[in-house]
């Protein structure tokens, strides 16, 4: 072997070394989070893409599937990312309230970690300041304020139901949409978005329509809420994400120098939701400079207004420190994710009531008798009423959040290391609890995939066996949805107009079975 050969062959060792040093680099990478929670069971994670062929192979049932597999603890690895499912009703209590302390935040997903706009509100902020941002807030919910917005809804109810009259077939989710961010324009913004004077779709193809009207404010709002739409459908940490959020659920160190160059070059996923993350921005800010120059101007006349964004500039000038909690950047985050938060988990919840009810004659016969008890058409119940008068009309809307839930799944991280079913998590895990697997589990809800809202009879022998954690469609413990009473009041008072104007039927070009 001459000096030459010897050489080469050196070299070619140095290069597989290398090669395999990066390749073990690499896996050690991919597989450092793993090492961490491996003692948890779940099936064992692919390279790269962890369990997302799973998601893709059962859609939304995948943790249900699991958790038959595995135990009411397991492992479910979203890319790199493992993520600690928790799909028991005692055990959510235990993390969601008995541990609240050690588990006090959510996991912050990519998309959210990189807009200002939807990093500060109530759901990602975190320590002292949530908890009294989270106190101010739920100071303003209280019943009598609740009380005070139905008239606004009720009144959004009527216009959004004219766009019945004389219809033969309506896409009602457009419409329910349209109704549920008119009401929480009024309430957050005490804007008028109009937006039911005119159904819009989430692929924006009223927005054209709207945009049409040539009023500064049908256009300002038209703007916004298109924003809106494109901002809440780009939130998704999954596979139909734009590139740098899927490249970051593979290689989280490539996302954000990825995002970097992506958001510079037009056409590009990460581009849109940059602009329009910045331009929501603006917008709100604007909004909230607006109101506070009002308030300036007239404090007297801006004190009486009841939306959101008022009361809590208002509530701002109560002390120094909500003076420095409630920083405009702050305000324009809370106040916008009002918007985000109570618009489309609102009219989802209505679509699926109204589907279910069309669906079941028994259900729809019982349900009409109750409303029509109620009086004549032009009395529009109070809040006690909605709370004692309608009963069944309460099991009907439970079971229908039971039935197709909106949120499967709530998130949770670790503040400390923790003990959770016998499995000690550290610092740092992502623990997701499943709500959508408690609400198809037979041991508290016999038969589940059946639609029978007296399971949720209050003097039934169902209701009284189920453990009081089974369901939770508003979330758990101190980090529970700050608007569950606000929604329930507009669902409940849209179903009420609505059967008393008309009954719905299923279209024939509807898609059967539906698919989410
Ligand atoms: C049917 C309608 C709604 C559903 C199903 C729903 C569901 C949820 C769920 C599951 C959570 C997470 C709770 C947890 O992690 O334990 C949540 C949190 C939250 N929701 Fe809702 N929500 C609805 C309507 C609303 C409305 C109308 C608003 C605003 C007025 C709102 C504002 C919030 C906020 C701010 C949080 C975060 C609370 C915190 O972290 O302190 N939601 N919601």
């Amino acid at each position: 072997m001459d000096i030459s050969e010897v050489l080469g062959a050196t070299a070619e060792w140095a290069v597989t070394l290398v090669a395999m040093a990066v390749g073990l680099l690499v896996v050690a990478y991919l597989y450092e989070p793993y090492r961490k929670v491996w003692h948890v069971p779940g099936p064992v994670p692919l390279p790269l893409i962890g369990h997302l062929h799973l998601l893709a192979m059962h859609g939304p049932d995948v943790f249900s599937v699991l958790a038959r597999k595995h135990g009411p603890v397991f492992r479910f690895h979203m890319g790199r990312q493992p993520l600690i499912i928790v799909a028991d009703a005692e055990l959510c209590k235990e993390v969601g309230v008995k541990k609240f302390k050690s588990i006090p935040n959510r996991s912050m997903p990519s998309p959210i970690a990189n807009s200002p706009i939807h990093k500060k509100g109530l759901f990602f902020i975190r320590g002292p300041r949530w908890t009294s941002m989270r106190n101010m807030i739920i100071s303003i919910y209280q019943p009598s304020h609740l009380a005070s917005l139905i008239p606004t809804m009720e009144s959004c109810i009527q216009r959004a139901s004219k766009n019945l009259d004389g219809q033969k077939e309506i896409t009602f989710s457009d419409l329910s949409l349209s109704l549920a961010t008119d009401v929480i324009g009024l309430a957050a913004f005490g804007t008028d978005f109009g937006l039911s004077k005119l159904p819009v779709t989430p692929d924006d193809s009223n927005i054209d329509k709207i945009a049409a009207d040539t009023s500064v404010e049908a256009k300002a709002s038209s703007e916004f809420i298109k924003m809106h739409m494109h901002a809440t459908t780009s939130l998704k940490m999954d596979l139909s994400g734009s590139l740098s959020i899927l490249v970051g659920m593979l290689l989280p160190f490539l996302q954000e120098p990825f995002r970097q160059v992506l958001k510079r070059i037009p056409g590009m996923g990460d581009y849109k939701i940059d602009r329009v993350n910045r331009a929501l921005k603006t917008h709100m800010d604007s909004i909230v400079a607006e109101r506070e120059a009002a308030m300036e101007h007239d404090l007297a006349a801006s004190q009486q207004r009841k939306d959101f964004l008022s009361v809590v500039l208002t509530a701002r000038e109560s002390n120094k420190s909500s003076r420095e909690l409630l920083t405009p950047d702050y305000i324009s985050a809370l106040t916008y994710e009002h918007l985000l938060a109570g618009s489309t988990t609102t009219a989802f919840t209505l679509s699926t009531v109204l589907y279910l009810v069309a669906k079941h004659p028994e259900v729809e016969e019982k349900l009409l008798k109750e409303i029509d008890a109620f009086g004549p058409r032009y009395c529009v119940p109070m809040a006690d009423d909605l709370q004692t008068k309608f009963p069944y009309l309460d099991q009907v809307v439970k079971e229908s959040m039971r039935f197709y839930i909106m949120s499967p799944l709530l998130a949770r991280e670790t503040l400390e290391q923790v003990e959770i079913g016998g499995y000690v998590l550290p610092k740092g895990t992502w623990v997701w609890l499943a709500p959508g697997v408690l609400a198809k589990d037979p041991k508290n809800f016999p038969e589940p995939e059946i639609f029978r809202p007296e399971r949720f009879d209050p003097n039934g022998e169902e209701e009284r066996r189920r453990h009081p954690y089974a369901f939770i469609p508003f979330g758990i413990g101190p980090r529970v949805c700050i608007g569950q009473k606000f929604s329930i009041q507009e669902i409940k008072l849209s179903m009420i107009h609505l059967y008393r104007h008309y009954v719905f039927r299923h279209s024939p070009s509807m898609e059967s079975p539906l698919e989410f």
